[in-house]
């Protein structure tokens, strides 16, 4: 059987339902969780992004071919015009200043999963860096709609985090998210069971480091 992009998923099951049902996520979407802790997360995320924004573009250098190319564009895109717009209009809205997010420092989460995934893309070929970006691209189209599948999650203006999973479900977002998954679907197909393994080794590395990123924001730690 060729492998597929849920065989990552599943193999790391544990790990990929405590990211994508973290209590950070849960408390976003009933509306209980704190503001400090979500615009701790978002000036952390707006600086991860800059980072992921640099990955991206590592995976348009090392793409040999134009539908590669592509691929890494169509995530940087999702990245500069729909993420990091957003994030700067929201910060403007909760008080953070543009010149705040640009002189803010790196909490130790943000720089242990950017610079991983950096260093997995620099170190090894255009795959290895696909997979070390899924979490990101998909876990936060997942966790948009699983928050709309619960009960609990509430949407509209009795929720302050409302936008955010307005993100998450744009066509705009799903759309990136579903040609990832399609672009990684095409090359798993191809890989023999121990280029696998590796592959799962980064694709749960980069998932646990999505959950540090939640307690981050959840501990306002720096
Ligand atoms: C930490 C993190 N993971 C994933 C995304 C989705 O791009 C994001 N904005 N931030």
């Amino acid at each position: 059987m060729p492998y597929r992009f849920e065989d990552l998923k599943k193999n790391c099951q544990t790990e990929w339902r405590a990211y994508i049902e973290h209590s950070f996520v849960q408390q976003l979407g009933d509306a209980s969780l704190a503001p400090e802790a979500f615009q701790h997360y978002l000036k952390q995320d707006y600086l991860f992004l800059i980072q992921f924004a640099r990955a991206f573009a590592l995976a348009a250098y090392k793409s040999p071919t134009l539908s590669d190319l592509r691929q890494a564009k169509e995530g940087l895109q999702a990245i500069m015009d729909v993420e990091l717009d957003l994030h700067i209009s929201y910060c403007k809205e909760w008080g953070i200043s543009e010149e705040e997010l640009a002189n803010l420092p790196e909490a130790r989460a943000t720089l242990a999963y950017t610079r991983y995934v950096l260093d997995t893309g620099n170190r090894g070929d255009l795959l290895d860096l696909h997979v070390a970006l899924s979490p990101c691209m998909v876990g936060y189209g997942e966790i948009a709609n699983w928050l709309n599948s619960r009960r609990e999650t509430v949407r509209g203006k009795n929720n302050p985090y409302d936008a955010w999973i307005a993100m998450y479900e744009s066509d705009e977002f799903q759309d990136a998210m579903r040609a990832e998954i399609l672009w990684l679907d095409e090359r798993l197909a191809d890989v023999s069971p121990s280029r696998f393994d590796q592959l799962n080794r980064i694709f749960s590395d980069a998932t646990r480091l999505e959950i540090d990123f939640w307690e981050m924001g959840l501990k306002q730690s720096d």
